[in-house]
């Protein structure tokens, strides 16, 4: 008797991340009403089950889908917008500026689907989100068919979106009671940064999270003048400030964290945070260079963030995960720091588990999501392959991702993007924008 399936996977290789350092040759994944239902040698799965659909990868590895820890996907209309600035001339200068004239729901919606179109292409299943008017963008990533997770943002002043944090917060609030249940959309509490939220509102932020058991998402020590304006604002560095306020625990993402002494580091691990490292933004803005081989030696997971396409400019998680490992050796001059299978497995389980999403997606395991990507290293500029995960972080790019699924519903199929966005309609309204962006 055999086992009815929806789908059949056959894959050359295929990396589950955990157990870690996995590769595992010519087997099968099973999946059934979107959970995999389990991972065996092709000849097994063969006749062990009856698939409805099955799909050959004979020259691809498949890896769980990637997840983009830290973005501001509608953020994807300015790219490109100011280029060649430090953080705060290019916040204060340009992009403050052109989110106060344009940022509204429309903005955000059409931003969003062209970042989710983008990120799913590149094999991201998952991202968690930092923007204003989240209900437009959960309504945009439902309608792609992409997870995400949606920061409910928190700032001081005015904006084109709400008057304070407080008034940012409570139409965060109503737009999280309509998306409640949705299998696709969840939520974050996400206060921009210690310089622009008050005190109260940090507190007001834990309390909430809290409460409706959500992460807290938050840019921190990002450049050497952040640490600078605090200590002569506060007398204290930013994340002592906010291990003060109570703000530190387990379900705490810290985003960037380029600029750490031991004394960071500890307060960091001795709460069990999460860091959403944003190895290409911190290049380009001239950030710095994260510790990051310290901050895993401390034990904190660190998952890898795009950030927007603003600041980066692509929302691309194989050039992270490059980026990432490449940082990490320059920096330290130790080129053993963050090895391809860790670079992985950041940009994977790491992230789902900062997100606290991890007994459903992060990993190839019987039980998950089947939240999946297939990378071709068939071509000529893959070839020869020793091991695909080498290939994966220093060889392979996003155009190489030939299959993703999301629950087990097929997003990219041979390089065809399966998704509910008319191309040509988005095209014409990012056009519309730009002509808006630049007058
Ligand atoms: C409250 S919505 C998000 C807010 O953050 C701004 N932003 C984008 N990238 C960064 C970054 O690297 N550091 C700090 N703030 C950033 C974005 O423009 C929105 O205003
Ligand atoms: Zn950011």
């Amino acid at each position: 008797m055999t086992e009815a399936i929806d789908l059949l996977i056959h894959a050359r290789w295929t990396v589950p991340v955990e157990p870690a350092g996995t590769v595992l040759d010519n087997h099968s994944i099973a999946v059934r009403d979107g959970r995999i239902v389990a991972t065996l040698p092709r000849s097994e799965a063969l006749t062990r089950f009856r698939a409805t659909r099955q799909v050959e990868l004979a020259e691809h590895v498949l890896i769980p889908g990637l997840v983009n820890l830290h973005t501001h996907a509608a953020m994807s209309l300015m790219r490109g917008l100011a280029d060649d600035l430090p953080l705060m001339r290019w916040l204060q200068d340009a992009i403050w500026p052109a989110e106060g004239r344009h940022v509204s729901p429309a903005f955000v919606r059409d931003g969003t689907l062209l970042a989710a179109a983008e990120m799913l292409r590149g094999g991201i299943t998952t991202c968690s989100d930092m923007y204003f008017y989240p209900e437009s963008a959960a309504a945009a990533f439902a309608e792609a068919g992409m997870r995400a997770v949606l920061g409910l943002v928190m700032l001081e002043f005015p904006t084109s979106y709400a008057s304070d944090a407080d008034d940012c917060l409570r139409k965060g609030l109503a737009a999280r009671e309509r998306w409640l249940g949705h299998p696709l959309i969840s939520f974050s509490i996400a206060p921009h940064a210690p310089y622009t939220v008050s005190d109260t509102s940090f507190i007001r932020a834990r309390a909430l999270a809290d409460e409706l058991r959500l992460p807290l998402h938050v840019h921190i020590h990002e450049t050497a003048d952040e640490i600078h304006n605090a200590l002569a604002t506060d007398g204290q560095r930013p994340l002592a400030r906010l291990a003060r306020l109570g703000l530190l625990g387990e379900n705490f993402i810290g985003v960037h964290a380029v600029q750490m002494d031991e004394s960071d580091i500890e307060l960091l691990s001795r709460y069990n945070c999460s860091i959403a490292h944003c190895p290409t933004s911190n290049m380009k803005l001239a950030s710095g260079i994260a510790p990051v081989p310290r901050l895993l030696d401390a034990g904190l997971r660190v998952g890898l963030g795009t950030d927007g396409a603003a600041s980066n400019n692509r929302l691309d998680l194989f050039q992270e995960m490059r980026h990432a490992a490449l940082l990490a050796k320059v920096g330290t001059l130790d080129a053993t720091a963050v090895p391809a299978h860790t670079a992985l497995r950041m940009a994977t389980l790491a992230g789902a588990q900062a997100l606290g999403l991890d007994a459903s997606i992060g990993s190839i395991t019987p039980g998950k999501q089947a939240d999946l990507c297939a990378i071709r290293l068939g071509d000529l500029e893959s070839r020869p392959c020793f091991d695909p995960v080498s290939h994966l972080v220093y060889v392979a790019g996003r155009e190489h991702v030939t299959h993703v699924w999301v629950n087990g519903e097929s997003r990219v199929d041979k390089g065809v993007p399966l998704l509910h966005i008319n191309d040509s309609e988005l095209l014409r309204a990012v056009s519309v924008w730009q002509t808006k962006i630049v007058n």
